[in-house]
């Protein structure tokens, strides 16, 4: 079965900071990975890695057989707008666009009509629970329910893989715990894969397999379903 994300010994390093040094990672279809390790570990670049927002130095990533390098920048972007689903962990929707506008974002700029993509993200908008928000803007709501948009946003094009850094990390614990099971629920729902990043342990318990990372390469990695 091909692997929904591969990379291969990933290799990756900023001005002065050697941030990855040799991971290899298989996701299969529909897996829950969850990416744990202290501060500075170089998680936040996998992720960027994976996501095609960073290019490795050295080794590889694939996503659903495809070599990103391999990929002309067009055809990449075209990949990440429609396999690929991100969250972050302030959301990061546009400010001045209602929720219904911001979730329908990645359908209209995929060329999908108005009609469809708004009727898409009303339904995304219902699937998250917060229907009755879709004319506010990001600005008039919580950090749980930005987050919950965010959600909404990555999943509205079907992707195979959804990518979260710290996707609860800006609110408490309680919002943290819904929002997780909005997430996991939307993911799994949709049969794609989920790599979160997380500092969180209770987050990280609720993956199919924990891959705890520690200065740049894989420490170990747990199966915990
Ligand atoms: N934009 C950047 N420019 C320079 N160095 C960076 C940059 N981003 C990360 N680093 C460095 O790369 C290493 C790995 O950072 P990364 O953000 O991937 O770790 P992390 O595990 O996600 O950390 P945190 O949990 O604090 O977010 C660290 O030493 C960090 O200082």
């Amino acid at each position: 079965m091909t692997s929904t994300l591969e990379l291969t010994a990933v290799e990756y390093s900023y001005r002065r900071d050697v941030a990855l040094r040799g991971v290899s990672l298989k996701v299969a279809p529909g897996e829950v990975v969850a990416v744990t390790g202290a501060s500075g570990c170089g998680k936040s670049t996998l992720l960027h890695c994976a996501a095609g927002i960073l290019t490795p130095h050295t080794g590889t990533v694939a996503l659903e057989g495809q070599d990103l390098a391999a990929l002309t920048d067009e055809q990449r972007s075209r990949l990440r707008r429609t396999r690929i689903g991100v969250v972050l962990q302030f959301g990061q929707l546009v400010p001045d666009l209602p929720l219904a506008d911001n979730v329908a974002l990645p359908l209209l700029l995929d060329g999908a009509d108005r009609l469809t993509a708004n009727k898409a993200a009303l339904d995304w908008l219902d699937r998250v629970g917060i229907a009755d928000e879709a004319d506010a803007v990001p600005a008039e709501l919580s950090g749980g329910q930005n987050q919950r948009a965010a959600i909404a946003r990555a999943l509205i094009t079907d992707p195979a893989l959804v990518l979260a850094d710290e996707p609860t990390g800006s609110v408490d614990s309680q919002a943290g715990h819904d929002l997780l099971r909005v997430l996991l629920g939307a993911t799994r729902d949709r049969g794609a894969a989920l790599v979160m990043v997380t500092h969180d342990n209770v987050l990280a318990a609720s993956a199919d397999r924990e891959i705890r990372l520690r200065d740049g390469v894989i420490q170990h990695e747990v199966e915990l379903r």
